[in-house]
């Protein structure tokens, strides 16, 4: 009897489980999309209608594809277009406040200075940072830059006596020496040049660079180790960003391929060389034989914290050291290279710079951390830079809880999506020539820079804002007043103008540049 009955109920069970399937994919697919898209639009917020599944990934797709096909004018800094070509094209149609479609995911962009003052600040507690993708969680480890909540709050309260000024400034000698360095290496590639010149392309060379000076400040004494660490992490995001390339399957990661068995290993060795480091660290410290005079590093401060909080396992160390290899190395070099470029390109910002630079520091000498503080014009011209090319080109935050902003109705869980770029290049907040390059706009300070104090977030703005930044301010004003000290230098012919984002903004075909020695 039971098992007639059973024989019977399977195929009920089976159907009423498939109903409720496809109810609740209709309901997360479709009428859900539906309902935000009045809710908006009751309240003036249009965008791009929704397309079942895909939302409006494919024009958005479509659109970066066809901006991106071919390279810029060269002297033309008007790169929104091309860029955030979505953005340029949907806010002439809907206006600065628009919604639009990642798959189902609803993202409301946000430009207005005043309601990012909003998000960021006034009612930062309403919003914390989205999910990241997994891939992108993958590369970007579990640390400061993606954690929520307390768990982030004391990371970020231990962490900070890190990047303070007083601290990172101890490093300069040795940044000093790494820049020399470099430049020694493309002075021993002139030797074979018979135009007295060499055309470098700066991308690389400076990652090389940048990668050196977080290894310093995450490892500090432990450098060589970190250094192999960091390499194995750099090959894992290689393998990471190869998958982020193609397209998505959820759940793909899990999938025993060739490439995931090979970033589970180099997970694994990671995880176990760090594991080493760290206790060799610990049993250092007791036996105290660690240098007291030194700059604070990551780890050290990180296994300090380990003494006295449970809260701080060896597996957060892990995740924070990954975190700062990912959010501190690519950043500051393409400030460094962009930088370069258009200096490249605006010769007469070149030689104002290195006239400061010779006059503060003289033509040999390395400068030194107080020398750093003097260089205005560097300043002013790293600002512009951090302006028309921002590195990290948008933000995304979610509410947490329904909330109002600036008038309009954002209900939970809704994600806002904030493109510094457009607010870097926005006219109302920069006046006419909001597309040009003029460092001169910096001279009475950021705060007089721009029509709005919120205009100009290159490091994000509010609790979160990047606590790399002096860090990378620093590095980049070293650099380039070292080269400016040895070197001239000018746009190769190869140069193609294509800024284009893979994450990041990068210059897509590379950034050679043509070196002359002084
Ligand atoms: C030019 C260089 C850099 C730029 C443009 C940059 C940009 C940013 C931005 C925009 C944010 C805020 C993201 C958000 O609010 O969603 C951020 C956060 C962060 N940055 Fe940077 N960054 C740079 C260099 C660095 C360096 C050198 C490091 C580390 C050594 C670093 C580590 C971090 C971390 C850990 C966070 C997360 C902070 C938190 O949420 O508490 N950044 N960065």
């Amino acid at each position: 009897m039971e098992a007639v009955l059973l024989q019977w109920l399977k195929p009920v069970l089976v159907s009423v489980v498939a109903v409720v399937l496809v109810l609740k994919l209709w309901v997360l697919l479709w009428w859900r999309p539906r309902k935000i898209e009045q809710h908006f639009l009751r309240q003036g917020i249009k965008g791009p209608p929704y397309h079942f599944f895909i939302g409006n990934v494919k024009e958005l797709v479509g659109m970066m594809l066809t901006a991106t096909s071919t390279p810029m004018p060269n002297f033309s800094h008007n790169i929104l277009p091309r860029v955030l070509s979505f953005y340029h094209h949907w806010k002439k149609i809907y206006g600065a406040t628009f919604l639009v479609w990642f798959g189902p995911t609803v993202r409301v962009t946000v430009s207005d200075p005043d309601l990012i003052r909003e998000i960021f600040i006034s009612k930062s507690e309403f919003y914390e940072k989205n999910e990241a993708h997994p891939l992108i969680k993958q590369l970007e480890g579990d640390g400061l830059l993606s954690l929520k909540g307390q768990k982030w709050a004391h990371h970020r309260r231990i962490i900070t006596p890190t990047f303070h000024m007083e601290n990172l400034k101890l490093l300069v000698p040795v940044m000093a020496r790494r820049v020399t360095e470099m430049l020694d290496q493309w002075s021993m590639m002139l030797t074979d040049s018979d135009s007295g010149d060499i055309e470098i392309d700066v991308c690389e060379w400076f990652q090389t660079l940048t990668e050196d000076v977080i290894t310093r400040t995450a490892f500090g004494i432990s450098y060589e180790d970190g250094k192999a660490i960091f390499r194995l992490q750099a090959q894992e995001m290689v393998l990471a960003a190869e998958t982020f390339q193609k397209v998505f399957i959820p759940g793909y990661r899990f999938l025993p391929t060739k490439r995931n068995i090979r970033c589970w290993k180099l997970d694994k060795e990671i995880k176990n060389s760090l594991m080493k480091l760290i206790k060799r660290r610990k049993m250092e410290s007791e036996i105290n034989k660690m240098e007291e005079a030194g700059p604070k590093d990551l780890l050290g401060t990180l296994i300090e914290a380990s003494h006295s909080s449970p809260n701080m396992t060896v597996q957060d160390i892990i995740e924070e050291c990954k975190s700062f290899f990912f959010a501190g190395k690519q950043t500051t070099s393409n400030l460094l290279t962009w930088t370069t470029v258009l200096l490249a390109m605006h010769p007469e910002w070149q030689v104002q710079a290195r006239d400061e630079v010779l006059r503060v520091c003289g033509s040999r000498d390395l400068p030194t951390k107080d020398d750093l503080v003097k260089l205005k014009t560097l300043s002013m011209i790293l600002n512009e830079s951090l302006r028309l090319y921002p590195p990290t080109i948008a933000t995304i935050r979610r509410a947490k809880s329904d909330v109002e902003l600036g008038g309009y109705k954002i209900p939970s869980g809704t994600e806002l999506l904030i493109p510094i770029l457009a607010v870097h290049h926005d006219q109302a907040i920069w006046g006419s020539d909001a597309n040009e390059f003029n460092p001169g706009r910096f001279s009475e300070g950021v705060a007089c820079a721009a029509k709005h104090m919120v205009g100009f977030i290159p490091f994000g703005l509010g609790v979160r804002t990047c606590i790399g930044q002096n860090l990378a301010i620093l590095q980049a004003k070293l650099a380039l007043s070292i080269i400016f000290q040895r070197f001239t230098f000018r746009l190769a012919p190869t140069y193609q103008h294509a800024p284009t984002v893979l994450m990041l903004l990068y210059p897509q075909y590379g950034a050679p540049i043509i070196f002359q020695p002084r």
